[in-house]
């Protein structure tokens, strides 16, 4: 039984947080489309129908297509290049794991009882998860009992190995230009307020950096602000935004961009979607019609989907990823705002209890914060750099 235990109890889940009830009156330009008709989509994906010119065919759907202005976007680009890009440690210091470690090793020279002690409860509390920290403590009791450890610096390096491979497995960047598949289709989808919209826009940023056309489409019909938001996002990226009115069918929008990117020859696709609590049976059941109707054009598509978790979420993650992945099914997770004052645990709960690539991570609000997930980086980023004269 971990020790942990005896002294105070795990927190409770953090709950999530409630759905919108409205959306701001404002952004709804046009009126709501109705309701997709799968039968009228048959009939246009069976008979293999192209657009032949993207920009009526948004606007004879109600939609909005927002060009950006390159103009803008270089503004955006040298905002987020100017200050130099903050290193993963740097990022990473603020987390409570990060933080909680820091302290353990420079309070305690000597490898105790009391130090590992100190060490459990930091990775409980860290939202490691229990099996992961059972096992690594097991491990590490075993190997200071046999005196394996010279100092705390020996067992550092071995905290840092252990933790690396448990990471390394789900290290599986996202390759979109993989297979040749044009356009490559990305849905996100995530509970209320984890960063999808956000991730979205840093995606494009990512994406256009690597010189491939992308497109976005306004699929979180519920939230008006998220249209606006993904379309400052276009904007400041140079990235078309395919968006109809507030309130519209999302699975309508998503089908509308695809056929665009497809006319007019887009590398990367990349689709929003309204933020839902798991435990939304009829929301969630809205994700299997977009994946049916994207279908109709793309049996393949999407190609990928990510599942987007806010890295303060502690437990509650797993929960997400369970009902994501039975509603949909999941390719691939990005878990966002591990800067400030997230756990960080989360992420090893996560790769233990799934072994989903880990694609991405967010350490911060700008472009340039969202990482390609790397083992190494992010655990160093985690431990002490230096024992500060305790090694
Ligand atoms: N610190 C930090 N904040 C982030 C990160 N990613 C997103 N955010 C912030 O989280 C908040 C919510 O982000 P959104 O992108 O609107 O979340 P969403 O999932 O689209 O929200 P819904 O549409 O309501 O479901 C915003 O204030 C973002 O700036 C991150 O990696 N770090």
């Amino acid at each position: 039984m971990l020790k942990f235990w005896k002294k105070k109890p795990p927190a409770a889940d953090q709950a999530t947080p409630p759905v919108p009830a409205s959306v701001a009156a404002d952004a709804a330009a046009t009126a709501p489309a109705p309701p997709l008709d799968e039968a009228a989509i048959d009939a246009i994906a069976g008979g293999g129908t192209d657009i032949a010119g993207a920009d009526a065919y948004a606007d004879d759907a109600g939609g909005a297509l927002s060009d950006g202005d390159p103009a803008d976007a270089a503004a955006a680009a040298d905002e987020d290049e100017a200050p130099a890009r903050r290193s993963w440690r740097d990022r990473l210091a603020g987390s409570g794991f990060a933080r909680g470690l820091a302290s353990i090793f420079k309070r305690h020279p000597l490898l105790d009882d009391a130090f590992l002690d100190e060490l459990e409860t930091c990775l409980l509390t860290a939202d490691v998860g229990v099996a992961t920290t059972t096992d690594l403590m097991d491990d590490l009791r075993r190997r200071v009992g046999k005196r394996e450890f010279a100092d705390a610096g020996a067992l550092l390096d071995a905290l840092r190995a252990d933790l690396v491979a448990r990471l390394k497995p789900v290290e599986q960047p996202l390759d979109v230009g993989a297979g040749g598949r044009k356009p490559f289709v990305i849905l996100t989808v995530g509970v209320n307020g984890v960063g999808k919209t956000t991730t979205i826009g840093k995606l494009a940023h990512r994406y256009k950096n690597e010189y491939r056309s992308v497109l976005l489409a306004a699929g979180d019909t519920f939230r008006a602000a998220a249209v606006e938001q993904l379309q400052t996002w276009g904007t400041r990226n140079a990235v078309s935004v395919i968006a109809q009115g507030s309130g519209a069918d999302s699975a309508s929008v998503i089908f509308d961009a695809l056929q665009t990117a497809r006319s007019r020859g887009t590398e990367v696709l990349i689709a929003d979607t309204a933020g839902r609590l798991h435990t939304q049976a009829g929301l969630m059941d809205e994700l299997a019609k977009i994946r049916r109707v994207l279908g109709k054009i793309d049996p393949e598509a999407p190609h990928e989907v990510l599942l987007v978790i806010d890295g303060t979420t502690g437990q509650n993650a797993i929960n997400q990823v369970r009902t994501f992945r039975e509603a949909i099914g999941v390719t691939g997770l990005v878990v966002t705002k591990l800067d400030g004052t997230a756990k960080g645990g989360v992420v090893f709960a996560l790769a233990r209890e799934f072994g989903l690539p880990i694609r991405y991570v967010g350490l911060g609000e700008r472009a340039a914060d969202l990482r390609v997930f790397e083992a190494n980086a992010f655990v160093d980023g985690l431990l002490p750099a230096s024992l500060g004269g305790h090694g």
